[in-house]
């Protein structure tokens, strides 16, 4: 662990003293993570992790390994009592799997099957079909947020570079911004960037480009309410260690869950602890799909329209108040598996 550390911050060229700076942690206790005489929390090794640029499976395994032999040390039962950590550890594991409802696993498997056959004729991907199904992305998403601009006029906007008479300046930046999102995540999907806090910023000032300088890309500093819901997000000073929480949250299940759940999920997350003073929605739609394309999967398009945004609605209000995300989960389930059934009709399989 300590020469984890101290390779990848001299590999980027980096002092102690300024990790610490960046991360706001003291600079002694850099030195001492690096010389082995003081373990780092979960938070400060998703953090190293992120600032050093070490893969953070490696980082928690080796973290992990030198905490428990720390504990058990050379103990002659220690390998006895190991071996029955282990099976716990591997009962709960193969439980946490078993817990999804046979309705979620059914339309996950089908989504599988789709999926590889969307594989199998990734080579009639064409540059057009993206870009319709980009345009209808960016309607949609707007639509649910009450821009009022049809499928016809966000074209207009987006590839003939007109204005839209009666429209207002913010619809067309709404528009055009949503639009430069989704671009966005493709090219982080392209560069194989994972998931963090940065990143996630960068969309939400994508979003909010032009429209409220002030708030893209923060989180906000006052109280919100959910229009129609009675659910109440977090208080604004709680929010910080929230997104710390849903980034470890992410990086501890990124490789167990099925790509499906985990974007759903980091979705309903995102949405609940609604970090912004607006443009949560849409930022949290990006994350899923961005996830969504991480994984090879096609973009899942939450249409606007009222019944499915009022499916929408409930099924996040059910998973906030009831503790219960399964609704959810299925409502983006089925959402991938339309959008994965479409693309397959457009290019005629
Ligand atoms: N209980 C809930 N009921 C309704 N919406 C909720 C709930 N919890 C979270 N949300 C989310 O809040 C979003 C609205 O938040 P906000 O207005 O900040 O986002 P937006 O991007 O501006 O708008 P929108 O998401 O409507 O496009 C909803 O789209 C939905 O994703």
């Amino acid at each position: 662990m300590k020469t984890l550390l101290k390779n990848a911050r001299e590999q980027k060229g980096l002092k102690t003293r300024e990790v610490a700076q960046i991360l706001g942690i003291d600079q002694a206790l850099i030195s001492k993570f690096e010389n082995g005489t003081r373990k780092p929390t979960k938070e400060q090794v998703l953090k190293l992790a992120s600032l050093l640029g070490i893969d953070f499976e490696t980082l928690m395994v080796a973290w992990l390994k030198e905490k428990i032999l720390y504990e058990i040390g050379q103990d002659e039962f220690a390998l006895k009592a190991m071996n029955m950590v282990r099976e716990e550890i591997e009962n709960s594991y193969t439980s946490s799997k078993k817990s999804l409802s046979k309705n979620l696993s059914a339309i996950l498997g089908e989504i599988d099957i789709l999926k590889s056959k969307l594989d199998q004729f990734r080579k009639f991907d064409s540059y057009r079909i993206a870009q319709a199904l980009e345009l209808e992305y960016t309607f949609e998403s707007n639509r649910i947020e009450g821009n009022t601009m049809t499928l016809r006029e966000t074209d207009l906007v987006v590839n003939e570079g007109l204005t839209i008479s009666g429209k207002s300046m913010r619809e067309h930046l709404e528009v055009i911004n949503h639009q430069e999102a989704i671009a966005y995540i493709k090219h982080l999907m392209d560069k194989n960037t994972p998931l963090n806090e940065r990143e996630v910023l960068s969309i939400h000032n994508l979003i909010l480009r032009g429209i409220n300088p002030e708030d893209a890309g923060r989180y906000r500093q006052v109280q919100v309410m959910i229009k129609g819901s009675s659910f109440m997000p977090p208080q604004p000073f709680l929010v910080a260690k929230e997104m710390e929480d849903f980034f470890i949250w992410y990086e501890t299940h990124k490789n167990t869950l099925h790509p499906i759940v985990l974007a759903a999920e980091l979705h309903e997350r995102l949405v609940t602890i609604h970090p912004f003073i607006d443009g949560n929605g849409r930022t949290s739609r990006l994350v899923m799909n961005l996830i969504l394309l991480q994984n090879g999967y096609v973009i899942a398009n939450i249409k606007g329209d009222y019944d499915s945004r009022i499916q929408y609605y409930n099924a996040l209000e059910t998973a906030q108040t009831k503790n219960n995300k399964e609704d959810f989960l299925f409502f983006i389930a089925q959402i991938e598996k339309e959008s994965l059934e479409r693309y397959l009709e457009i290019i005629g399989q």
